[in-house]
């Protein structure tokens, strides 16, 4: 999103927080969350509204949860402001880019990422996989990759192979973490398609039930055993980890 006849890349942010990181295999590790707002896909169990809100809510003192809110879009430097704020404040173990889709504002995150890894954090990115061209534009400057393997059980959506195999083909040489929302209606096949993903991919699978209240799409203690013993036939390293900040309350 450009301002008008700026240079200056802007971006809308739904919010700017410190929590625990409650998905995959940083679960428990402190980190500051930048949630962009807006996304390409529209998953059936998402848990993040849609729309663009009008301001970012920003936290001023870590982890506290109570929020002082600015008009969207932001720039790059409010941006750098706000988490330098907040990192100054607590030790954390990353900077984690979510959304909605980061991966919607690529220009926004070359000019962001620079100034936020000279202040030393690591970045994750947390993605949807299906927008291999604006990975290419920021791969360098992104420490960690948690991308979600988009089942269409879960998702309600086509399938995104074609797109997944083309991101990750871009991951070379990156810590990848494949993550794959998982309910009672996923197939066999499709968690052995993940699985051969993630052994092509050298990546840890993680496979994360849905969060939900419909007791018909939430799968039960068994089928997940059953779905990490199908993944292990194709690869080796398999997690059944929950949404644990929904378990233990933090955002
Ligand atoms: C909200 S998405 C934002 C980042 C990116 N768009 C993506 O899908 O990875 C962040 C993570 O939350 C997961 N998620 C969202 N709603 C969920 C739910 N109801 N149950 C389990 N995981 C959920 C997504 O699968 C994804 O791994
Ligand atoms: N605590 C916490 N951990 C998370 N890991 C991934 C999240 C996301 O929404 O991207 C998330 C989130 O929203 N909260
Ligand atoms: S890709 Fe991520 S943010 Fe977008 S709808 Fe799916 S879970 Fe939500
Ligand atoms: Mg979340």
């Amino acid at each position: 999103m450009q301002g008008e006849g700026s240079a200056v890349a802007l971006a809308p942010l739904r919010e700017i927080f410190s929590s625990v990181q409650g998905e995959g295999p940083y679960v428990g590790t402190r980190h500051l969350f930048v949630r962009f707002a807006g996304c390409n896909l529209a998953c059936r169990y998402c848990d993040t509204p849609r729309d663009t809100p009008a301001t970012c809510r920003v936290e001023l003192v870590a982890g506290r949860q109570r929020f002082f809110h600015l008009p969207n879009p932001l720039t790059p430097e409010e941006v750098v402001l706000l988490v330098v704020n907040l990192l100054r404040q607590l030790r954390h173990g990353a900077v984690a880019l979510t959304g909605g889709e980061p991966l919607l504002y690529p220009t926004f995150l070359r000019e962001l990422l620079p100034a936020l890894r000279q202040v030393g954090c690591r970045i994750y990115l947390e993605t949807n996989g299906t927008l291999p061209h604006a990975l290419e534009e920021v791969v360098d400057l992104v420490d960690i990759v948690a991308m979600d393997l988009k089942l269409p059980s879960s998702t309600g959506l086509r399938s995104y192979w074609s797109e997944h195999e083309e991101f990750l083909a871009r991951l070379e040489g990156k810590e990848v973490i494949l993550k794959a929302v998982v309910s009672r209606q996923t197939s066999k096949e499709e968690v052995e398609r993940a699985g051969e993903l993630a052994e092509k991919a050298r990546a840890v699978l993680v496979l994360q039930p849905v969060t939900t209240r419909d007791p018909n799409s939430r799968p039960s203690g068994m089928r997940l055993l059953e779905m990490q013993e199908w993944a292990l036939r194709k690869t080796s390293d398999v997690r059944l980890i929950p949404q644990v900040h929904k378990i233990c309350g933090w955002l």
